[in-house]
């Protein structure tokens, strides 16, 4: 059976003498305590399978930014997932949590690098109650050469919180403070808390040394030209980079400098849920020994069964770039050719691809248009929520989004950057029938956008041209091989054209709300998503 982190706390009350605190341990080493301490178990292939309790997907509402008076105000975009925490309380429970930690019988720590640039890395020394989560730091981040660090973390799940006592939401909190360079996670085994504190910290840094950060994955061709894809959790980030011909440069976080593109982190974290060998080859070998299967279950060969989503349908697999056979290393490379944004559309309405020019580039950035898929975060069901996430990704990205999109434009104007946006979700209608009284509609399916992906990444599609389409002012390609021309114009796949032009008016309607709240130039402005 595995252990919760307050388990096993429960298990060692009655043993703890002093405090000891392993320090810059090995993988090997941790996956050896992981086990021993009941943290998780084996799978056949040697994968450490653990369970994250009741939270099994980031908790987005319990997330906090130290809020300093006088200071960072207006730098931060104080929100439903910014939420201001007053720098009394924060040093309260930072107090607790160090008390919390002293009294464990044991702890794990190391200095780990996020960020693969000479200049442009932050060092954090993280604390962890549990010590798959420091395997975890181990696949997803660099062991840096010199062993200093000026961020601290402290991860203890096992911590119980008070909403009372300690002013916040519920039993559980991320709290990040910029100015005191402390990032402290209380309650949380979902270990995307981990990585997404750390990248919301380079979130912040980054724009200020004129390097734009994205919530997207990148990868290069064997003449070294580089395509980073963009999209909210569960758009295809992952398993769409993840192809054999290419060179990986990373799945889900990179910054994009004079210099060109770098991997934030060292591994990936990829979902697993209904994987199989034959669609998903690369993601499938790279689960093996030593990978963290994160609320997987076991059959009765010791196999992880895929199929079964009793915990939850976010199973995710952690694992380093060392196990993907074709990659760049280090994973750093030159100026992206190519940007694609991934929009999961659950009104059926978007293209399954189209070319965006700088302007829409900039507006669909901003925009952040697809679906909250699954249960990525707490308190969503599984099915699929319409959602305008600035960036592709406002819950990691602490600063008014406009400040991004500024810098992608300004990327854009100086580079022969070329930009897509492929639909990764439904056509010919809705998920369910709940979306609206809108027929059902399908799932583009993975063959068909990775022959999409393809055809823009050869060059195929610049190729054969572009045409504007006779409903929604945006351009798609006049043909793709392996594609019917039919399926390049979303109007074809339902089953009347008035249904269709009635979704595409709502989405309009959706996108100028939503738009609304941004003040940009009337150029990127006009290039939003209008009927003809
Ligand atoms: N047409 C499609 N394109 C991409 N993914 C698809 C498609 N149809 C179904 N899927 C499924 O959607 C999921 C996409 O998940 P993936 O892990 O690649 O997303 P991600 O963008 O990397 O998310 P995260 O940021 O949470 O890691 C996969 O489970 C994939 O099998
Ligand atoms: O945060 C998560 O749960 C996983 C992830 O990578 C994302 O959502 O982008
Ligand atoms: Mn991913």
């Amino acid at each position: 059976m595995t252990m919760t982190a307050s388990q096993l706390a429960a298990k060692h009350e009655k043993t703890v003498s002093a405090h000891a605190c392993h320090i810059n341990l090995t993988a090997p080493e941790l996956l050896q305590q992981a086990i021993s301490r009941g943290e998780g178990e084996l799978s056949k292939q040697g994968s450490l399978v653990v369970n994250t309790g009741p939270r099994t997907g980031r908790s987005p509402q319990d997330r906090f930014i130290v809020c300093h008076p006088g200071e960072a105000q207006q730098a931060i975009d104080w929100s439903e997932v910014n939420r201001p925490m007053e720098p009394l309380y924060f040093d309260n429970l930072w107090l607790q949590a160090e008390d919390y930690l002293q009294q464990l019988p044991e702890s794990y720590s190391g200095i780990w690098r996020s960020g693969q640039h000479t200049q442009h890395g932050l060092n954090i020394r993280i604390t962890t109650e549990l010590a798959w989560h420091q395997l975890l730091a181990d696949h997803l981040l660099v062991r840096p050469e010199i062993e200093q660090s000026n961020w601290e973390m402290l991860c203890l799940p096992g911590f119980v919180c008070d909403p009372m006592r300690d002013h916040v939401h519920s039993d559980a909190a991320t709290i990040i403070d910029f100015s005191g360079r402390r990032i402290l996670l209380l309650g949380m085994h979902y270990a995307a808390e981990i990585k997404k504190a750390i990248f919301t910290v380079q979130n912040y840094l980054l724009p200020m040394k004129g390097v734009l950060p994205l919530h997207a994955a990148a990868s290069q061709d064997k003449d070294g030209k580089v395509a980073m894809m963009l999209g909210l959790s569960a758009t295809g980030k992952t398993c769409l980079i993840s192809d054999d011909g290419r060179d990986l440069i990373g799945d889900d976080e990179h910054g994009w400098s004079d210099d060109g593109v770098f991997n934030l982190e060292n591994g990936c974290y990829a979902r697993c849920a209904f994987i199989t060998e034959e669609e998903q080859p690369v993601i499938f070998d790279a689960i093996k020994q030593g990978a963290i299967l994160e609320n997987a279950v076991l059959d009765h060969h010791g196999e992880p069964d895929f199929t079964n989503i009793r915990i939850t349908e976010n199973i995710r697999a952690t694992y380093p770039l060392s196990a993907i056979r074709n990659r760049v290393k280090p994973p750093v490379a030159g100026q992206p050719d190519v940007l694609i944004f991934l929009s999961c559309d659950c009104s059926g309405v978007l293209p399954p691809v189209t070319r965006l020019n700088k302007a829409q580039a900039a507006y669909y950035y901003l925009s952040g248009y697809t679906a909250t898929v699954g249960d990525s975060e707490i308190n969503h069901n599984n099915g699929y929520t319409p959602t305008f996430s600035s960036c592709f990704g406002a819950p990691f990205f602490p600063r008014p989004a406009g400040i991004y999109a500024e810098q992608l434009f300004n990327k854009l104007e100086s580079s022969e950057t070329t930009v897509y946006m492929v639909n990764t979700g439904w056509k010919g209608g809705v998920p369910s029938a709940s979306h609206g009284g809108n027929p059902l509609g399908k799932r583009y399916c993975l063959q068909q956008t990775r022959t999409i992906i393809t055809a823009i990444l050869s060059g195929e599609l610049e190729q054969q041209g572009f045409h504007s389409l006779d409903h929604i002012d945006l351009q798609v390609p006049v043909a793709i091989e392996g594609i019917d021309p039919l399926d390049l114009d979303p109007a074809n796949a339902w089953p009347d054209k008035v249904s269709y032009l009635r979704a595409a008016e709502n989405l309009c309607q959706e996108f100028k709300v939503n738009f609304s709240r941004f003040e940009v130039a009337h150029q990127i402005e006009d290039a939003g998503l209008n009927m003809i």
